[in-house]
């Protein structure tokens, strides 16, 4: 059997999120697909109602690894380096879409985005109450963040499928950490991790001009 092909650990997306920086705060490609990874797993347990969203999300996944098994792999090593590497060589398409659609910076960017929706909504869930939704919960951080850089179809399409998302006790049992004081223990160390990969790679990226990638 597959030893990636076992059941979803928040404590593991949480691990690879924590290996992503080095003391120099460098964001180790590697460990952050690697969350992307354990994140995907999560979503696949969803139901089929999540499967584009899924699919999506695993192309890019795929995108990067292709980056990081390739015979470049010596400069997919940190974010930081993919990004001078891309600029130096011309490897990315700064103001429209051309000859690299799929340029590690601009494949990234749409998962660092899809991570200040994560952190939204892991932050709504950890103070969340019993009666709250989950549904609610998801919309709202979308809408703070993910949702601007979708089209209107895809908006309506995501909207139908958070309407179907477990609720608040079901989804803690599918995270797999144990009782609900656990979680939001858990929560709570994962949320400072996200957050500063999020504000490291964002600086980057700003730095260089490169958060409106096509
Ligand atoms: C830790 C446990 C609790 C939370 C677990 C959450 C698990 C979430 C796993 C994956 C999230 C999906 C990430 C989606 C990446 C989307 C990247 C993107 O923006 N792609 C669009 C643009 O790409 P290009 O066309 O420019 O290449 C693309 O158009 C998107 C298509 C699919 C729709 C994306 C909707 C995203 C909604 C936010 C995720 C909701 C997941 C809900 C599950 C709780």
């Amino acid at each position: 059997a597959d030893p990636q092909d076992h059941k979803f650990s928040l404590q593991e997306v949480l691990d690879s999120f924590s290996r992503c920086l080095s003391e120099s705060k460098q964001v180790y490609l590697e460990h952050y697909v690697a969350g992307w990874r354990g994140l995907v797993k999560f979503l696949n347990t969803l139901g089929n109602v999540f499967a584009f969203i899924s699919k999506d999300a695993v192309g890019k996944v795929k995108i990067l690894e292709g980056y990081l098994d390739g015979d470049s792999r010596v400069h997919y090593l940190t974010v930081q380096s993919m990004v001078q590497h891309e600029l130096d060589n011309q490897l990315v398409d700064v103001s429209r879409r051309g000859a690299h659609p799929d340029s590690g910076c601009r494949t990234l960017l749409r998962l660092h985005r899809a991570l200040r929706w994560l952190q939204l909504f892991l932050e709504r869930l950890r103070v969340s109450g019993q009666d709250d939704s989950t549904s609610v919960m998801c919309a709202d951080a979308y809408n703070q963040s993910l949702s601007q850089h979708h089209p209107w179809v895809v908006r309506k399409a995501a909207g139908l499928a958070f309407c179907v998302l477990p609720g608040r006790t079901a989804f803690f049992e599918v995270m797999n950490v144990g009782p609900e004081e656990r979680v939001v223990s858990v929560l709570g160390e994962a949320l400072p991790l996200i957050s500063e990969v999020h504000r490291i790679t964002e600086a980057l990226y700003a730095q260089h001009g490169l958060l409106d990638l096509p």
